[in-house]
């Protein structure tokens, strides 16, 4: 477990978790849609930018640490997807990595500090990111996303229960096409959270979406 939370302090910020990046916002100042996020109630913020007109480079990195800097000052944890060396020049409070990216070993072992998240998509990969050092798991896709262009098969949230009945006891949250309409399954499938990307960040407003979402997760 990273030094920064505690298992259960996880557990409790996993339970709304805005995954965002400039091109999820439909034009909008990704900067707003995070403070507008975060007064609507989101507990913890990943910066993936991914997809078309992603930042790269200098621009990201403006871009990461003025999030970084908002998250910090409203007492959200900030997650980095994918690079760890931006988590590090960030100074995030976690990185996340799917079966693709850095062998999770390797990653626990470099950022003995961090909160390291996981993707998995079935019982196999949770047990193997269990005994790699995971603090929590991201398990997807719930239901069809236009999101992630390369999202595996649909899973539903019976994955969920699969690997609680495997004895998979570490944090979960659930990923992929989540809304206000279908949250509540996946946490009654066994999730702690629910990871979104376009229910909030591509509302109309972002405020009133995660408000809705923090309402009926009883937050
Ligand atoms: C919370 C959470 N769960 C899953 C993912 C997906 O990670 P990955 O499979 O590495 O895919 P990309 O996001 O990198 O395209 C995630 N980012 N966050
Ligand atoms: C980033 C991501 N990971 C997924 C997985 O299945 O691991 S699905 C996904 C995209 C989720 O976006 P939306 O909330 O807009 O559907
Ligand atoms: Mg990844």
């Amino acid at each position: 477990m990273s030094a920064m939370l505690s298992a259960e302090e996880l557990r409790k910020a996993l339970r709304l978790y805005l995954v965002m990046g400039s091109p999820n916002c439909g034009g909008g100042d990704p900067y707003e849609v995070l403070e507008a996020a975060i007064d609507g109630g989101i507990t913890m913020f990943q910066l993936r930018e991914k997809g078309p007109g992603a930042l790269q480079g200098p621009e990201l990195l403006a871009l990461g640490a003025r999030l970084r800097r908002l998250c910090a000052q409203r007492g959200i944890p900030f997650i980095v997807n994918d690079d760890e060396r931006l988590a590090l020049e960030l100074e995030a409070d976690g990185l996340h990595i799917g079966q693709e990216d850095a062998p999770a070993a390797a990653v626990r072992e470099r950022l003995p500090k961090m909160i390291v998240g996981v993707s998995a998509h079935d019982l196999g990969e949770a047990q193997s990111a269990l005994a790699e050092g995971a603090d929590y798991l991201g398990v997807g896709p719930q239901y069809a996303t236009r999101t992630k262009l390369d999202a595996r098969e649909v899973q539903g949230p019976a994955v969920l229960a699969r690997m609680r009945a495997g004895g998979i006891h570490l944090p979960l949250v659930g990923i992929g096409g989540i809304d206000a309409t279908n949250a509540g399954a996946v946490i009654r499938a066994g999730a702690d959270g629910v990871a979104v990307v376009s229910a909030i960040a591509s509302a109309r407003s972002p405020r009133e979406a995660a408000a809705a979402l923090r309402a009926l997760l009883l937050l």
